[in-house]
């Protein structure tokens, strides 16, 4: 499917206009093995598929020449399947692995060339992870648990307990302050894992598929969380998943990994309405696309013969939120954007994406 456009389709994400990246990634390479250093820098070894390279080598290329922007407040998902290089990447990102090459540029700063000493200010300031597995401490109620990091920078007790208070309270935990860990469910010591992050004030949460853990009900109201978090808060996310269904409902854009590479990189609806290859293709097939398009991927040109005195709607308007108003209206809609008219859409383009999800269910 191409957009009905000649322009790429756009949402209003948080990088509108381009910003100067939170981060900044090129050419980034992780490869384990004997002499790794010698793939990346050999135009031969690069092209091979990941088990050729481990034939040949014995090395595996886990992150193979990635590049892409994080902007400022923008939710960044790192999707893939088992393998396919989501963790190692991500921890390339504070270099809690070691990249092989490439460039990583944090908030202006090259992070490759960062000592030790800088390396450990950054992850303690700068940047929080959240696992899958919380690591709380057993012993810790769960206010001091999460004035863990606090106390690590040497923040006074009374100062750590405020701040740690104030957390508990955005994440919903208020009246398990004094809680332990083992009496809290799942889902609860996640928020706790969330808190614990959230209190150094970082500027950027990197997590580690934190929900997979939870049972499905409990991780819808985490991803919801983390939603009304990010809205509250508007940290910039690296979010890490396997779930195409999680990754569409938090990312504000998408990067898709196979062994190792970028299959693409974009919004939700890019994804489902221009899939890069068969892989993505099959990844998006069951999405329903109503709920991820949008107006600008379906609209037509107005003919000379359109009526042109239907209602407006923009064209970053969901293809399900635009239903009603579209089967209602006696004219087509008009996809109107800051006052130019971009095409219309009738009955016919909402029930061609409609029909089609039936037909996929
Ligand atoms: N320390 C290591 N030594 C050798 N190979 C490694 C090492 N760590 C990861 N790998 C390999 O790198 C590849 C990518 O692993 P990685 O854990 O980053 O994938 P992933 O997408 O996060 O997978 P999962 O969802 O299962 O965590 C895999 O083939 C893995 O076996």
């Amino acid at each position: 499917m191409t957009p009905a456009t000649t322009e790429a389709p756009r949402r209003n994400t948080p990088q509108d206009p381009a910003p100067t990246p939170v981060i900044s990634v090129r050419d980034l390479w992780k490869v384990f093995g004997p002499k790794a250093d010698r793939v990346p820098a050999s135009e031969e070894l690069r092209g091979l598929t990941r088990l050729e390279l481990l034939d040949r080598t014995g090395c595996t290329a886990a992150v193979r020449d990635v590049s892409f922007d994080v902007a400022p407040g923008e939710v960044f998902v790192v999707m893939g399947l088992s393998g396919s290089g989501k963790s190692t990447l991500v921890r390339c990102l504070t270099r809690l692995i070691e990249p092989t090459a490439g460039e990583i540029v944090f908030e202006g700063e090259d992070i490759r060339g960062a000592d030790e000493k800088r390396l450990r200010e950054l992850r303690r300031s700068k940047f929080s992870m959240v696992f899958q597995h919380f690591g709380l401490l057993p012993h810790r109620r769960v206010v001091d648990n999460v004035a863990f990091g606090l106390e690590i920078r040497g923040m006074s007790r009374s100062e750590r307990t405020r701040r740690a208070l104030e957390v508990v309270e955005l994440v919903g935990l208020s009246g398990y302050e004094n809680s332990y860990p083992d009496q809290l469910s799942g889902g609860m010591q996640q928020r706790v894992g969330l808190a614990r992050a959230l209190a150094g004030d970082p500027d950027v949460l990197l997590f580690d598929e934190p929900f997979s853990a939870l049972d499905p009900l409990i991780r819808r109201d985490m991803q919801n969380e983390v939603v009304r978090l990010h809205r509250e808060v508007g940290k910039t996310m690296v979010f890490i998943t396997h779930d195409l269904s999680e990754a569409l409902r938090l990312g504000d854009r998408i990067l898709i990994m196979r062994d190792g590479g970028t299959v693409q990189c974009g919004t939700g609806d890019e994804l489902v309405g221009a899939p890069a290859d068969d892989y993505v293709r099959d990844f998006v097939r069951d999405v329903p696309r109503g709920d991820v398009l949008t107006l600008r991927w379906i609209m037509r040109p107005a003919e000379p013969d359109d009526p042109l005195d239907g209602p407006e709607l923009g064209p970053d308007v969901v293809v399900k939120e635009a239903t009603r108003a579209v089967l209602a209206a006696d004219r087509p809609v008009k996809v109107v954007e800051n006052g130019k008219l971009l095409g219309i859409v009738g009955d016919e383009e909402i029930l061609t994406i409609v029909a089609g999800q039936e037909g996929d269910a």
